[in-house]
């Protein structure tokens, strides 16, 4: 399954400082399918993203595009679920429950991250999402990360 579009700009009126469009300091990550229940996002850090160490990027930040590459990725699969296009109908919005992070290896500020989500379980109500973190070829992170839905009048 692949896509042009990126997930994040198929869902309408996202404020999210990770990955809402209309968010004009957010980090503006883009998630695309690349497998059935397998969704890929690079991102490149800016240099204020730092750690303490100027070479290395901050944790918060990595915690930040983890929850939000995933947390689309469920909203995204909510629509699909439903048989409906991503965006298309009645809103379809999770939050996070649960973000659950182990930091394996620094990440460095001046190389682009990729994440690889893959859905692991899915029920009417969350989405349990495994996600890796890659810097440089390295594995710098990885997460369990449970999305609820929540009323899409949030
Ligand atoms: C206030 C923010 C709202 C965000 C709305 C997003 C709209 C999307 C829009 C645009 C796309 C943007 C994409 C965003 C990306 C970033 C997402 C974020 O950063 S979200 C902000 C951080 N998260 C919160 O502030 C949640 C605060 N917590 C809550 O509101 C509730 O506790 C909530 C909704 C998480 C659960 O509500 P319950 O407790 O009423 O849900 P029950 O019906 O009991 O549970 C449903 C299932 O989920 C499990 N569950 C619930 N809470 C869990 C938890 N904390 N950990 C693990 N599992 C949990 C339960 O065990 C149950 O599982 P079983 O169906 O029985 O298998």
């Amino acid at each position: 399954m692949t896509q042009e579009t990126a997930i994040q700009d198929q869902i309408q009126g996202n404020h999210c400082f990770g990955c809402g469009p209309d968010n004009d300091q957010g980090l503006h990550i883009k998630s695309y399918w690349t497998e059935k229940d397998q969704t890929r996002c690079e991102f490149f850090p800016s240099a204020h993203h730092n750690a303490g160490p100027a070479q290395y990027l901050n944790g918060g930040i990595m915690a930040t595009v983890i929850d939000c590459h995933t947390v689309c990725t469920a909203i995204a699969d909510g629509y699909l679920q439903s048989g409906r296009a991503v965006g298309s109908g009645d809103r379809i919005w999770y939050a996070t429950g649960n973000l659950d992070i182990k930091y394996l290896a620094p990440a460095r500020i001046d190389t682009p991250l990729i994440l690889e989500a893959t859905i692991t379980e899915r029920s009417p109500r969350k989405t349990v999402l495994h996600c890796n973190l890659s810097s440089d070829g390295r594995l710098c992170a990885k997460a369990e990360v449970i999305a609820v839905r929540v009323p899409g009048d949030w």
